[in-house]
């Protein structure tokens, strides 16, 4: 007889074989030179149980930056702070357009649809700075992520940083524009600074999967039930990756994965099914949205196999 566990590893090896034959794997993210570098063929999955136990498949234990999805990590430390005052600065509805787009953002007088496109992340990212330094900002962010994942060796990767600093000109854009309309409180240098360096930290799908146990288990990290973010703040963080987390294809995962999700340019993707598990996968290629083409796949052929969705 087969345990659920070893259920579950064959239905993550299938996800990944299909994965590897899929011959559209989407493009690579440019923009970012250190990005470009990534080779599309990669793919990853791991899955962090409710007792604790992760298990993966694949490239899941390569570390890369998880880029966008840092915005999560963000959102629960800034909401931890600052509570609701925050939505006076960012809105929470779908923005129907690009991660970075700057249409919107003239339109809608400086405050950005929702804490997950660029411009939310840099006000969330602008907020924390309301009491810390910089450095000391980022030592708090890369500490609560080490303290969720349980793992200290969870580190920035300097070059990518580097790398995105050197040809940031859209963020720059979104932040004196932001500046302009009143929504950005420090230097744009400071608050980019950290941006940058929190969309560089650095894990593996094991890793990842981990982190984001408090949005699958009530804000606690499973098995001990210890208290990360309180029940109220993961709810209200997982009903805005769900409508939010996949920019203008935040429908279509919905459609096809129905789970929680936010995705990052460096084809990662954290999933959370409530009660049950964490999720993330990876793979490099992405899809016209800047959403991990093969990661979607492989998160909807193990979600439809295992029936993981919120919405039965
Ligand atoms: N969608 C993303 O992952 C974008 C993050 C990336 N660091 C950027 O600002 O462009």
């Amino acid at each position: 007889m087969q345990s659920d566990q070893q259920k579950l590893q064959a239905i993550l090896d299938q996800a990944v074989d299909h994965a590897r034959a899929s011959t559209e794997r989407g493009r690579v993210a440019h923009y970012i030179p250190e990005l470009a570098k990534a080779d599309p063929q990669k793919a990853g999955i791991a899955v962090t149980l409710d007792n604790g136990e992760t298990i993966g498949a694949g490239d899941w234990q390569q570390p890369n930056t998880i880029q966008s999805i840092s915005k999560v990590f963000t959102l629960a430390l800034c909401l931890g702070t600052l509570g609701d005052n925050l939505w006076r600065r960012v809105g929470r509805e779908p923005s129907g357009s690009a991660f970075d787009s700057i249409l919107q953002l003239e339109h809608e007088n400086g405050i950005p649809r929702n804490p997950f496109v660029n411009a939310g992340a840099i006000v969330v990212t602008d907020a924390i700075l309301a009491t810390y330094q910089p450095k000391e900002a980022l030592g708090e962010i890369v500490r609560f992520v080490q303290g969720l994942t349980g793992d200290d060796q969870i580190f920035i990767d300097g070059r990518v940083a580097q790398s995105e600093e050197e040809t940031g000109h859209r963020n720059r854009a979104l932040a004196h524009y932001l500046a302009s309309c009143g929504n950005l409180y420090n230097p744009v240098a400071h608050t980019l600074g950290v941006y940058y360096n929190q969309c560089a930290l650095t894990m593996d799908c094991a890793q990842l999967s981990r982190a984001g146990r408090f949005l699958a288990f009530a804000g606690t990290l499973g098995p001990n039930r210890q208290q990360m973010v309180s029940m109220k703040r993961a709810r209200r963080i997982a009903a805005i990756m769900l409508t939010c987390g996949h920019y203008d294809g935040s429908g279509d995962f919905a459609y096809r994965v129905g789970l929680p999700a936010k995705s990052g340019v460096s084809g990662m993707i954290l999933a959370a099914v409530p009660g049950i598990a964490s999720i993330a996968v990876w793979s490099p290629g992405l899809d016209r949205n800047g959403n991990s083409h093969i990661g979607t796949q492989m998160l909807e052929y193990v979600t439809n196999e295992m029936d993981w969705t919120v919405f039965s």
